[in-house]
């Protein structure tokens, strides 16, 4: 697995590529190393092991290649159900509807590409539909809402060029417009 590039490299502030179809052995290797980053980082004793930071996104700028693709895992919230509520490769994403009403972390977020910690609410959308392509290639179209909605937004910012604290307003950290969802 490639290093994790670090923000202050401009690949990170590019606009990345369409990607092309059909994938390239390559590709398919970026999408299957990108997901088996993601799942190796939510298990403790892999993680510790290789001191990795959990994510639950990881975008292919992110190991260097500035390409529109972006792996996601967003683990189960249900003990009783080990099945992830999210996992996909977003490939040439493109978010289609947005709701107007706002999302936000309440403990804000943070990225694997930014070492320091930087405080403040990331205003979002709460509820997105992406038109992507699956690995085959065919379109298709994902409906999100809430946690899920916000770590692909956290994603598709990463192919644009477009870091998290982009979005925390400089004055105020924690402003938020009125009808924002605060998730806990
Ligand atoms: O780009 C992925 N990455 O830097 C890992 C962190 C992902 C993430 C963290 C908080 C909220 C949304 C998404
Ligand atoms: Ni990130």
């Amino acid at each position: 697995m490639k290093d994790i590039v670090r923000d202050g490299d401009p690949v990170l502030r590019q606009v990345a590529k369409k990607v092309e179809f059909p994938l390239s052995a390559e590709d398919r290797q970026l999408a299957a190393d990108m997901m088996a980053y993601l799942v190796n980082s939510q298990d403790p004793k892999i993680a510790e092991k290789h001191q990795l930071r959990a994510g639950v996104g990881l975008a292919a700028p992110q190991v260097g290649v500035s390409k529109q693709m972006a792996a996601v895992l967003v683990p189960t919230d249900n003990p009783d159900d080990p099945k992830p509520v999210l996992k996909t490769v977003l490939i040439n994403p493109l978010i289609i509807v947005q709701s107007v009403k706002d999302a936000a972390l309440a403990e804000g977020e943070g990225c694997l590409s930014v070492d320091k910690d930087i405080r403040g609410y990331v205003p979002r959308h709460d509820r997105i539909t992406i038109r992507c392509q699956d690995m085959a290639g065919n379109t298709i179209r994902l409906k999100l809402k809430d946690y899920p909605a916000i770590v692909c937004q956290h994603e598709i910012d990463h192919l644009n060029g477009i870091l998290f604290y982009d979005h925390i307003n400089k004055e105020n950290p924690f402003k938020l417009k009125d009808n924002t969802v605060v998730i806990e």
